[in-house]
């Protein structure tokens, strides 16, 4: 029997993405030939310079974006179109919250849509606003709560449909610096506590470190590719201010100079 860690597992041969192809039939990739194993159950960290197509390469794994060559598989399975086995966080909580919708409605309305019964709802519910440290503004609407907390709201949203991979996209890009440390900590914590596949996307080099398990470097578009991958076994919670972290730093900045 396999465990479940093992289980949601993404794997990506020789993937390719382009959306246009000129007259002459030259072909412009976003990225080509993009070759990556991630364990289930793994906290990957896609690093790269604004536009090289991490998003692009997220959202081919949401089942967003359609691919133009290669392969793309979860849990064996080539993937074609969205799926409830993923979930996508954008940077941008206002466009993903209902407005018209309180803290707990916005966190149950998927559980909702899926015909949850009431009491389960209501557990669920409970259960990710208290992770997620919004204990006590359940019944706020969008427009009560700062950008950190309807960031976090749309973290519980997420997490009460309960998707086996969290695919996120900068979260924490718009966030002042505080509020983006104290989420980065409870992600990890979320993270180590639910046992899901999670794909970081973010262009912050501290941010990677400080989350996660293995570092995907992306080259500079066009043609984009993961050049190299670390492995970050820095114990948690991890320590900006230490020599290993320190080292790991210079070395992955290295890549991004010149
Ligand atoms: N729908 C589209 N049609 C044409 N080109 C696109 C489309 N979406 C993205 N691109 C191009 O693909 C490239 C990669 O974009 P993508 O958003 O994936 O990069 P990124 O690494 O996530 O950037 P950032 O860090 O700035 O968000 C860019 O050159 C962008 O212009």
């Amino acid at each position: 029997m396999s465990l479940p860690a093992r289980q949601n597992a993404i794997h990506i041969e020789q993937l390719r993405k382009s959306y246009s192809e000129s007259a002459a039939g030259d072909v412009h990739y976003i990225i080509k030939d993009v070759n990556l194993v991630i364990k289930g159950g793994e906290f990957f960290v896609l690093l790269g310079p604004s536009g090289c197509g991490k998003s692009t390469l997220l959202n081919m794994i949401a089942g967003f974006v359609s691919k133009s060559g290669g392969n793309l598989r979860v849990d064996n399975v080539e993937v074609d179109k969205p799926g409830r086995d993923r979930a996508v966080v954008f940077q941008q909580a206002d466009s993903s919250l209902f407005p018209w919708l309180t803290v707990r409605e916005n966190v149950e309305f998927g559980l909702r849509m899926k015909k949850t019964p009431r009491a389960e709802r209501r557990a669920i519910s409970d259960r990710y606003i208290g992770l997620v440290g919004l204990d006590g503004h359940e019944d706020k609407f969008p427009k009560e709560l700062s950008g950190g907390m309807k960031q976090r709201v749309q973290l519980a949203r997420v997490l009460a449909n309960d998707p086996a991979i969290l695919l996120m996209d900068e979260p924490f890009g718009a966030l002042d610096a505080m509020t983006r440390r104290t989420m980065q900590r409870e992600l990890v914590h979320i993270w180590r506590e639910t046992h899901k596949t999670v794909i970081f996307v973010t262009h912050d080099i501290q941010e990677a470190l400080l989350l996660g398990e293995r570092i995907g470097i992306m080259s500079v578009g066009p043609s984009s590719n993961i050049t190299d991958i670390y492995d970050n076994a820095l114990p948690f919670p991890r320590d900006v201010a230490s020599p290993e972290f320190y080292a790991l730093y210079n070395q992955i900045q290295s890549h991004f100079e010149e």
